[in-house]
């Protein structure tokens, strides 16, 4: 074991194992979590070269392997609780996606959210077991934001009972879903739905598309791989194009609207619940970024345990980088933002399923709140751990750029998330059209509820408009940076709501009035999302009853909210002491830092990081990978050429 990290681990003032359990719900959870991860460790079919090493064909056909072994493993050991094989496949997955990977995400949870209990009859049985494989197939080649401008149709032919499936146009084709070039032989698409005449939007199909005997495309099909990607390369994103696919009446998700056998339309309780599976991964991605951000936080902090690097002092011994001010800032307020991450995704999954429960019982007054929080904290995590991986990376130096370090294939795997299952400025302006309504509402003194209630709140303390009040602050005291960072988000809602009219009063339309709002709308969602974090972290301390663990994640707590000041510092009253508390506040952390990423609890092979290891024996390995690189595998490449060089 590298000295430095024993050190490192001497010097903490907590118990990480009491940390750990607190991040998993028990000491129970944690030992079958890591019981479930052993399975997966000590197994030598899940032993392989680096995917680094493997051409795209070659990590394709791995990724399918591995997805296939873990169906049939997860079997004989009888694990069926999702978050126990969600623990099994993370491990299993390191940092890459596998091949069923929409199969699992979209395509069965989309059968359960919108199937008749007839349909789920039919079709639940043949997903479960992977008869069915399928994805979520919905962006079309000119359309993946402006969904309702989508152009595959579905039109219903009552003389058949069945629809008929078009992609009209070139840009009707259908273009990215995982999992669609080479694995799926059915597709959830959605198509505008035409029947007697008349259009009825966008709904859901089942789409057959290639034999489930031969898996030949079908009659009508045409599907392919939709080339290399920046990252993702095991996974199959493709194409499809439908020509005259005709599906029975029946294939149509019906659980909330109906078309009947003479074609008539029953429509649905609400337009938007066809969108549900996507307000369902945004409020998940939201974990994933808490687990993106904080293994790239305990890759670049123990790597900054034991390198050593330069001089702080002429002729001491060089000091490990991790003692530098610098980089201290540069990684604590990142350890800080994937602890409150991994509170708001865990607030996220709860308040999801709660919601949705409450929409299964045909209570739909959440749905509004629920998009605008998953779509809004969807995008604020993905864009500060995005961020914050490259941070990570470059923190290493010239280590994180290497594949071995684990940093960039963390990076290219998450980066889409800032773009997929909603583009994070349309996002973002989707949270603001609930916040302008919200705030709208409290001026008019309706009550709110839930996240926004603090609009309210606002309202009744001083009428007098909140931007004109200054923002006092304790920065010792937790909770009056919450109360600061409610009324930053107040204050930010305000403007954008007043740009918007005073927009309007130009007697321009409100499309235009809120196309020239864009900058003061995005500003307060974002506000609003900083404020949620901040007072979900706070409220998080309060059910720790460890006094050690409590301190800790105090002084973490204490340094996300005033560094995420000293980001926005316009939106604040300058506080020119911030800067002289987060300097103290990195001297606190910096004894713990070590001890904060081993809490995590990630095992080396689910890092996957030779500059991250447990033991820190960094350059060891890093010499044992590098011999490893199929380029070594002869000593001598490319003699010939060199021959004929030479020759000349
Ligand atoms: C929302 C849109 C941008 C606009 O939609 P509209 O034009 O229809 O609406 P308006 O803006 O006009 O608003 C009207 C009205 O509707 C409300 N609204 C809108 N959307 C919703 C919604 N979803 N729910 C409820 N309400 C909604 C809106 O608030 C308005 O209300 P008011 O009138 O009252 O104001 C829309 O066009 C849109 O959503 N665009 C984005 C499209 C999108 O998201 N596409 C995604 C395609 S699928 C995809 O990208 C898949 C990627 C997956 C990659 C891999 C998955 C990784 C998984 C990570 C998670 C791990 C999970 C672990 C599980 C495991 O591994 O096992
Ligand atoms: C790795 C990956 C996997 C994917 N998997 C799937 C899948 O399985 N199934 C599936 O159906 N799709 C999938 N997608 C597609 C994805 O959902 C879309 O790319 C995403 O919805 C963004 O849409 P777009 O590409 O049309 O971007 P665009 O909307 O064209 O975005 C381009 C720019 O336009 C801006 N913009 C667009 N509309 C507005 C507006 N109203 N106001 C302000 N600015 C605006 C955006 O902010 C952005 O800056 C995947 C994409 C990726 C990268």
């Amino acid at each position: 074991m590298n000295p430095d990290i024993c050190r490192e681990r001497e010097n903490a003032t907590f118990n990480t194992e009491t940390l750990t359990n607190m991040l998993d719900g028990s000491a129970e959870k944690t030992r079958r979590r890591r019981e479930i991860e052993s399975l997966v460790i000590n197994d030598p079919d899940f032993q392989h070269d680096d995917p680094n090493f493997m051409s795209r064909s070659e990590r394709y056909d791995a990724a399918v392997k591995k997805s296939s072994q873990m169906i049939m493993k997860l079997r004989d050991y009888g694990i069926s609780d999702p978050e126990e094989i969600y623990f099994y496949k993370r491990t299993a997955r390191r940092t890459f996606h596998e091949a069923f990977g929409l199969h699992y995400t979209m395509f069965l949870p989309t059968l359960y959210s919108q199937c008749t209990p007839e349909q789920q009859k039919k079709w639940l049985p043949l997903a479960e077991n992977f008869k069915a494989l399928g994805t979520y197939a919905q962006t079309e080649l000119g359309h993946g934001t402006h969904i309702r401008k989508l152009e595959t149709t579905a039109t219903y032919d009552p003389s058949t009972q069945e629809f008929v499936l078009n992609c009209p146009t070139v840009s009707s084709i259908k273009w990215w879903p995982g999992g669609l070039g080479k694995t799926s032989n059915h597709a959830i698409v959605l198509a505008q739905l035409y029947t007697l005449g008349k259009c009825h939007g966008l709904h859901a199909f089942i789409v057959p598309i290639r034999c489930m005997k031969t898996h030949q495309p079908l009659p009508g099909v045409t599907v392919g791989d939709i080339g290399p990607k920046f990252g993702f390369e095991e996974v199959d994103n493709g194409y499809l194009k439908l020509e005259n696919v005709r599906i029975p009446r029946e294939n149509m998700l019906m659980k909330y609207a109906q078309v009947e056998p003479d074609g008539s339309y029953l429509k649905p309780p609400s337009d938007k619940l066809t969108y549900g599976t996507m307000v369902f991964i945004r409020a998940m991605i939201v974990g994933e970024s808490a687990r993106a951000l904080s293994k790239s936080c305990t890759i670049a902090i123990r790597y900054s345990a034991v390198r050593h690097q330069s001089e702080l002092r002429p002729g001491e011994p060089e000091p490990q980088i991790l003692d530098y001010q610098a980089q201290q800032y540069k990684l604590f307020p990142l350890l800080a933002a994937a602890y409150a991450f991994t509170f708001v995704g865990q607030y996220m999954s709860d308040t999801y399923h709660r919601i949705t429960g409450h929409i299964n019982q045909g209570d739909f007054s959440q749905l509004p709140e629920l998009h605008a929080l998953a779509a809004g904290l969807k995008a604020f995590t993905t864009w500060t751990a995005n961020a914050g991986i490259e941070v990570c990376r470059m923190a290493c130096g010239g280590h994180g750029y290497l594949c071995c370090s684990g940093l960039p294939d963390i990076y290219v795997t998450f980066t889409p998330t800032c773009t997929y299952e909603g583009e994070n400025t349309v996002m973002m302006l989707q949270t603001a059209r609930f916040l302008v309504k919200c705030y709208r509402q409290a001026r008019e003194g309706q009550q709110l509820s839930g996240t926004v209630s603090y609009l309210n709140e606002q309202q009744r303390l001083q009428p007098q408009p909140v931007s004109s009040r200054p923002t006092v602050v304790n920065i010792n005291d937790l909770a009056s940076l919450v109360e600061a960072y409610k009324l930053r988000a107040a204050k930010l809602v305000e403007v954008a709501a007043k740009s918007l009219q005073g927009e309007l009063q130009r007697s321009i339309s409100q499309e235009d009035a809120w196309n020239n709002s864009s900058i003061e709308l995005v500003r307060a969602s974002d506000a609003h999302c900083h404020y949620v974090v901040v007072e979900l972290f706070a409220a998080k301390l309060s059910e720790i009853s460890d006094t050690a663990v409590h301190s800790v994640l105090n002084t973490l707590a204490l340094l996300y909210a005033l560094h995420g000041i000293t980001l926005n510092s316009g939106d604040f009253l300058q506080l020119s002491q911030i800067t002289q508390r987060i300097k103290a506040l990195l001297v606190e952390i910096r004894p713990n830092a070590v001890a904060l990423v081993d809490s995590f609890d990630y095992n080396d092979e689910m890092l996957n990081s030779v500059l991250g290891r447990y033991d820190g024996n960094v350059y060891e390995s890093m010499f044992e990978w590098a011999k490893r690189s199929p380029l070594n595998r002869t000593e001598v490449r490319s003699f010939i050429i060199f021959n004929i060089i030479q020759k000349k």
